[in-house]
């Protein structure tokens, strides 16, 4: 099975090699173009953005799945400042699904500088003092000390999405 991800952050890489470790997947980093903004905004850019990673990433390679994982802040009702979110989305070639990851309400500061048009990762390793959060650790480590990281958390958000092809029996023939 080959799968082909729409992104070379290493930490989404790791995302899909830990979720689908079961299949024991190839898997393949491609520098495709999100088709949205680099700090997507809202829940329908960041679906948007991985959506299209999904799609470039599977015609870059004629691989079995093409996988897109795309981080976003968004406002979630009852839920005070910016929120950092993440969604992914599979496809192949055929049918395309969607997951969602965790939510982390993001510190009154942080929500202050996105406003001001900043983007997460330099504010973030501007907080912290550290050089390339976003391929780490990221946000999700930081912000809860390690209970979590970025890949953990966005292999959830793989798991959502990948979880439909699996359940309906498409995998047989790759198991
Ligand atoms: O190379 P790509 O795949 O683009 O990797 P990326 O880290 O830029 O990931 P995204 O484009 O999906 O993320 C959109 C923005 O949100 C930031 N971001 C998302 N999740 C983050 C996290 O956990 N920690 C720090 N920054 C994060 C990221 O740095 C980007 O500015
Ligand atoms: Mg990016």
């Amino acid at each position: 099975m080959h799968v082909a991800v729409g992104s070379t952050n290493p930490v989404k890489v790791r995302a899909v090699e830990q979720t689908l470790e079961r299949f024991q997947p190839r898997v393949t980093a491609h520098a495709v173009d999100s088709g949205v903004a680099e700090q997507p905004r809202s829940v329908e850019e960041t679906v948007t953005g991985a959506e299209t990673r999904a799609r470039r990433a599977l015609e870059a390679t004629g691989g079995d799945y093409g996988v897109g994982l795309e981080g976003g802040v968004a406002r979630i009702d009852g839920v005070s400042g910016l929120s950092l979110i993440m969604w992914a989305a599979v496809t192949d070639g055929t049918r395309l699904e969607h997951g969602g990851g965790p939510t982390l309400a993001l510190p009154d500061d942080v929500t202050r500088r996105l406003e001001a048009g900043e983007e997460l990762g330099p504010i973030m390793d501007d907080r912290h003092d550290t050089d390339g959060i976003a391929q780490s650790e990221g946000a999700a480590g930081v912000l809860t000390a390690g209970l979590t990281n970025r890949s953990q958390a966005l292999g959830e958000a793989l798991a959502c999405a990948f979880g439909p092809f699996v359940v309906e029996g498409i995998l047989t023939d790759h198991r």
